[in-house]
C-alpha cells in the first residue's frame, strides 16, 4: 500500500470527567513528510500521540468526539495491535526499552506485531545500519546501553514492525546535544526511506529543521500551524520555543513580509 495521509479532525480526548486534555484538535500528516507538534507541557502533546496509538486507555483517557484516520481506514477505537498492523507504530515514551533482554532480543519483538514478517531479516539490517552502535552491541543487555542508545533502540525496534507513520515522543529529551544532534540525523534518514514521521519535540529548533509542517498546542487546542519556515519567521514561535528576542533585524524578513500563519481562535 503506498503511503497515506494521516488526518486527526476535531479530536477531544478527555482524562476523567475533570481533565479535558484535546479540544477540537485538527491535524494532518502528509505522506512522505516529517510534521512536529510543539506545545508548553501540558499542552497535550503526548495525549495525541497517544490517541493515535490506542494507548489512551492505558491511561484512562477517552476519545469524545472526532475521528482518526489513516488513508481510508478509521484508527480511532482500535487497539494497539491494530493500529500497528495498519502501519502507524509509535516509540513509546521515556524510551521503554526491555532492560534485561539484548538488543537483538528487543529488535525481534519490535517485529512481532508487523502487518508482514517476511521481511524481518531484511528490516533487522537496514535498522542496524541505521544504527551501527546497535549492531556492535547486539549481543548485550539493553539496560546496559546509554541513554542515546536506548532511544536508538526503542527508534529500531518500532522500526521493526516496518510503519508507514512513526510517532516520536521526544526523542531527544535529557539528550547532550550531540546525542540529539545523530537522533535528529536518524530521523531524517528514516524519513528519506519513506516513512511519515509525527515529532514531537521541546526542542524546537531542530524540530522545525527536520519538519516540513509544524503545529503548536496550547491547552489542548491548535493555536499555530504552518510551514516550518513559517514557523520560524513567527515572533511568537521565535520567542517562546526558539529562545530568540524579537528584534527589528531579529526575524529573517520585514514584518510585512512575513508568511501569514493559520491561527485559530479559542
Ligand atoms: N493519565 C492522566 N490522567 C489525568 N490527566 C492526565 C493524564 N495524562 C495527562 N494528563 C493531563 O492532560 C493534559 C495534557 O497532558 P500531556 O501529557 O498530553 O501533555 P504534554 O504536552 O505531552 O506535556 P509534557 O510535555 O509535560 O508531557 C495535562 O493537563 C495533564 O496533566
Amino acid at each position: 500500500m503506498a503511503s497515506a495521509m494521516l488526518a486527526i479532525r476535531d479530536l477531544t480526548v478527555n482524562y476523567g470527567r475533570s481533565v479535558q486534555a484535546l479540544r477540537g484538535v485538527s491535524l494532518e500528516v502528509a505522506p512522505g513528510t516529517v510534521t512536529a507538534v510543539l506545545g508548553a507541557n501540558g499542552a497535550g502533546k503526548t495525549t495525541l500521540l497517544r490517541a493515535i496509538s490506542g494507548t489512551l486507555g492505558f491511561h484512562r483517557g477517552t476519545v469524545d468526539g472526532g475521528t482518526i484516520t489513516y488513508g481510508d481506514q478509521q484508527l480511532s477505537g482500535l487497539q494497539p495491535p491494530a493500529v500497528v498492523a495498519r502501519g502507524v507504530v509509535q516509540v513509546p515514551e521515556g524510551r521503554r526499552i526491555f532492560g534485561r533482554l539484548t538488543v537483538d532480543e528487543n529488535l525481534r519483538a519490535g517485529g512481532l506485531g508487523a502487518a508482514s514478517r517476511s521481511g524481518a531479516a531484511a528490516t533487522r539490517e537496514r535498522i542496524l545500519e541505521l544504527f551501527p552502535v546497535l549492531a556492535e552491541r547486539h549481543k548485550q543487555r539493553a539496560g546496559l546501553l546509554s541513554g542515546g542508545e536506548q532511544q536508538m533502540l526503542a527508534i529500531g525496534r518500532a522500526l521493526m514492525a516496518a510503519p508507514k507513520v512513526l510517532l516520536l515522543d521526544e526523542p531527544t529529551l535529557g539528550l547532550a546535544p550531540m546525542m540529539a544532534e545523530r537522533i535528529g540525523e536518524t530521523i531524517a534518514a528514516i524519513n528519506e526511506q519513506g516513512t511519515s514521521v509525527l515529532l514531537i519535540e521541546q526542542n524546537a529548533a531542530l524540530a522545525l529543521r527536520l519538519a516540513t509542517n509544524a503545529y503548536v498546542l496550547e491547552v489542548g487546542s491548535v493555536a499555530l500551524s504552518g510551514t516550518s519556515a513559517e514557523l520560524s519567521a513567527s515572533d511568537e514561535v521565535r520567542r517562546r520555543y526558539l529562545g530568540v528576542g524579537e528584534t527589528d533585524e531579529g526575524g529573517p524578513l520585514h514584518r510585512e513580509d512575513r508568511p501569514k500563519l493559520t491561527r485559530w481562535a479559542g
